[in-house]
């Protein structure tokens, strides 16, 4: 998917919401307990009740990769179904991937065509030649990490590095590499007062901020100091939107979660 159509879709649903697929067995309801797949059946109900209000869903990796096998093959019909059923929404890999050059090949490979999501989230730490293997893949894109939601992104994200904070250093380099078109950054929800920063160094690019809902960022901060003209924001909920309820009316009350996040952002989109 190009940002482009990532943005029509912005504007014809009226929402910059992503929906976060962080599948935990130990929240779900219990009667999908004795189906065969309770994580799909769980995704699948999440998905049919929140398509419309949103562009986008970002399973965490990490909540399938905890149950072995089984959790990846729920993972893979996950992605499979948005991509059958909805393929207007853009796939977020939520995996925190990077290593060196040959070893992030096989990790772009693996949720960029084995998979087929539109993007995966990567770490910036090893540099360059551990993201421009991603970002090699033509209309798929890789959102690095610039400031993150949680409060160790101060350890190092925020010190002074040659006169610079860490994640500006990050977001300043990223912009030169070959393919840089291809980038996103994670900035955190909970961060609001850095956006307008951001912004000075990445005006134009595609922000996935999670940190709204269960971490308690504000939607109207992020939107007030982080949109850009062309929107430029996917603003992510987890918890807060699938644990709604834990009865057998969870994909109802999720539905009711999304939609108070989605007339939010039409309000701030007509604006
Ligand atoms: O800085 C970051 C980067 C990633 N995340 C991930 O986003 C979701 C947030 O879930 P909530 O339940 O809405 O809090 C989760 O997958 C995190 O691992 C983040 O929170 N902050």
């Amino acid at each position: 998917m190009t940002t482009e159509q990532l943005t029509d879709q912005i504007h014809t649903k009226k929402s910059f919401l992503c929906i976060g697929l962080d599948v935990d067995m130990t929240k779900i309801p219990t009667h999908l307990l004795t189906t065969e797949d309770p994580i799909f059946e769980f995704n699948k109900a999440i998905i049919d009740a929140t398509h419309d209000l949103c562009v986008s869903y970002k399973p965490n990796t990490a909540f399938y990769e905890a149950y072995g096998i089984k959790g990846w093959q729920s993972l893979e019909k996950t992605i499979n179904y948005i991509n059958e059923n909805y393929p207007e929404i853009f796939t977020i890999a939520d995996a925190k991937r990077g290593d060196i050059g040959n070893t992030s090949s096989m990790y772009a490979k693996a949720f960029f065509e084995d998979l087929n999501f539109d993007s995966v989230t990567v770490a910036p730490y090893m540099g360059k030649d551990s993201v421009e293997p991603f970002l090699a893949f033509e209309n798929k894109h890789t959102i690095m990490l610039a400031l993150t939601s949680n409060e160790g992104a101060f350890d190092f994200q925020t010190k002074n590095v040659a006169g610079k904070e860490l994640y500006k250093v990050v977001l300043e380099t990223s912009k030169n590499w070959k393919n840089a078109k291809n980038l996103m950054y994670v900035v955190g929800a909970t961060k609001a007062e850095y956006f307008t920063e951001i912004r000075k160094i990445v005006p134009h690019s595609f922000l996935l901020v999670p940190g709204v809902g269960a971490q308690g960022g504000s939607l109207q901060e992020v939107c007030k100091y982080g949109m850009s003209e062309n929107v430029a924001l996917l603003i992510n909920s987890s918890r807060g939107i699938i644990y709604a309820s834990n009865g057998t009316d969870f994909a109802e009350k999720a539905r009711e979660e999304a939609l108070k996040l989605q007339q939010e952002m039409a309000v701030i989109l007509n604006k």
